[in-house]
């Protein structure tokens, strides 16, 4: 469903992503693995319209979208939890998840979607009425996944999904991960330590300094020489 091809990107002028390959198939969860820096969160940004690739092609469904805006990529039905989560302060829980459906229209009704949501992080229930200012790292995480959730897309990219959070909730976001799998959608995640990756990943792909160096499952990376030197939690 989504297809990167030979995608390079400069930002201010500094080559950052050199001829980067990936696909996602539906309902597959697709891992990018790589160092802080390696361009991660640079990928992210390119598919969702937030930077133009200098050379290289993104198809969604067949249709190009690389260069179009990111309003446009939202609407055809791909969703983003930025790594710093953005959750609205002046907004309780359950105004950030309805905030979803009002920016992209879909067949499902806006109920469905933002139960959906729930469902994938029953916790949230508990704090429908919280203000945003007022959630933990783990709380803020699952808004901004449940929000970008009920948007209704059909691949949603998750930046650091695990990242700073306590060991404690890490399992909890995970599961949310595999509703969101079991709800038909598929799944582009990035992460930095390879121990924090979900068992359940489909595939992993490994950045390294812009560039994909490793195509392959989870296990296959835990033995290959040359993954181990470049990401972290391969003891
Ligand atoms: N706005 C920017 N201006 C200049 N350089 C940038 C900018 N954004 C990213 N970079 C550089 O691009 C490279 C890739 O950064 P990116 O944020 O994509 O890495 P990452 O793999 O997501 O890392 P992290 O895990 O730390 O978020 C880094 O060297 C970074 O310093």
């Amino acid at each position: 469903m989504l297809s990167v091809e030979g995608v390079s990107v400069d930002i201010a002028g500094a080559p950052i992503l050199h001829g980067v390959g990936l696909e996602v198939k539906e309902g597959e969860i697709v891992c990018l693995v790589g160092r802080n820096g390696a361009g991660k969160t640079t990928l992210l940004r390119t598919l969702m319209g937030q930077l133009k690739p200098r050379t290289g092609e993104i198809r969604w469904r067949g249709a190009l979208i690389s260069g179009r805006s990111p309003h446009h990529i939202a609407r055809r039905g791909i969703g983003f939890s930025p790594e710093e989560s953005e959750v609205f302060a002046s907004l309780t829980v359950a105004q950030n998840i309805a905030f979803g459906t009002w920016t992209r229209p879909t067949a499902r009704p806006a109920a469905e979607r933002i139960a959906l949501a729930y469902e994938v992080f029953p916790k949230l229930k508990t704090y429908m009425q919280r203000g945003g200012a007022e959630l933990s790292g783990g709380e803020r995480k699952m808004v901004s996944i449940a929000r970008a959730l009920a948007l209704d897309p059909d691949l949603l990219l998750l930046d650091e999904p695990f990242e700073g959070l306590s060991p404690a909730i890490i399992p909890t976001i995970a599961a949310g991960i595999t509703s969101i799998r079991a709800a038909g959608k598929a799944v582009l995640m990035a992460e930095s330590n390879v121990q924090h990756i979900p068992e359940y990943v489909s595939r992993i792909h490994v950045i390294e300094r812009g560039e994909i160096v490793f195509r392959g499952s989870l296990e296959a990376a835990r033995s290959d020489p040359g993954v181990r030197g470049v990401v972290s939690g391969l003891a």
